[in-house]
């Protein structure tokens, strides 16, 4: 197939990407510590600065009955349900489709108090893995973000901050077939989500009011996000 120049970058990311969601969390003595919890869901963080400014990278672990690894992969890179559970979105555009499985996107967020707006361009690929580890387990869905350049977005050139990062959304069904022979149903499937990022804001904001705003909203996101996919998939054929 036709090489994108951004190809070699995309497949260096992904198997980065997908290595580093695959690590558990540790112990405690990684530096990862526990920040939100709400049922089956588990956000952890690390606290990280570089050049005085938070990158705190964030690991959280969920898991959601009654969905796929593909269906919450598919829904999270599809432009055209974003504005639907990403609350923090002013504007979302499609800068380039690189192929069926690669967008480039730029976003501007909404402007969160007192920190200056914050707007960003980025590569997202989806793509099936195969499960390694069970060869004849269900296949491990994952969606990679990773910030880029554009030369008609040049960084800071408006009224936006350009922040910088990297997202990696990887999905492991689980299939625990009845013991009666009946057909599957969602009632014997669910998701283990690992969703994992790292944002670099880009211009200074204060290390409280960032660590705030992560705390607040990423609970949040990912909440919003998989009650997003279950209700949408809830009476449609499963998507494996
Ligand atoms: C002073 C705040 C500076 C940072 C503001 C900001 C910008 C982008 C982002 C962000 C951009 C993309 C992604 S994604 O996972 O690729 C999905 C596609 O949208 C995720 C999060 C986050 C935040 C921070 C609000 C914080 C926040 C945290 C989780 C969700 C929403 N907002």
């Amino acid at each position: 197939a036709f090489q994108h120049r951004l190809w070699p970058e995309i497949e260096k990311t992904v198997k980065q990407q997908v290595a580093m969601a695959r690590m558990g969390i540790g112990d405690c003595g990684s530096g990862w510590q526990l920040f939100a919890e709400d049922g089956e869901m588990k956000m952890y963080r690390r606290e990280e600065e570089v050049d005085g400014m938070v990158v705190d990278p964030l690991k959280a672990v969920h898991v959601v009955k009654g969905i796929t690894g593909h269906e919450v992969c598919h829904y999270f890179f599809s432009p055209q349900y974003r504005y639907d559970w990403e609350t923090t979105l002013e504007q979302m555009t499609v800068l380039e489709t690189i192929s069926d499985d690669t967008l480039m996107f730029h976003q501007i967020h909404k402007r969160i108090w007192p920190a200056s707006q914050r707007d960003v361009v980025f590569w997202s690929h989806m793509r099936k893995l195969p499960n390694d580890q069970d060869r004849d387990g269900p296949d491990i869905w994952t969606v990679v973000n990773n910030s880029t350049e554009d030369p008609d977005h040049p960084a800071n050139a408006g009224k936006c901050v350009r922040i910088f990062l990297t997202v990696c959304l990887l999905c492991q069904t689980r299939v625990i077939p009845p013991k009666d022979g009946t057909p599957l149903s969602r009632d014997n499937i669910s998701c283990k989500i690992t969703y994992c990022s790292v944002v670099n804001p880009g211009g200074w904001a204060p290390a409280s009011v960032l660590r705030a705003v992560y705390k607040r909203e990423y609970p949040k996101f990912l909440k919003r996000f998989t009650a997003y996919v279950k209700n949408q998939t809830k009476s449609k054929p499963i998507m494996y």
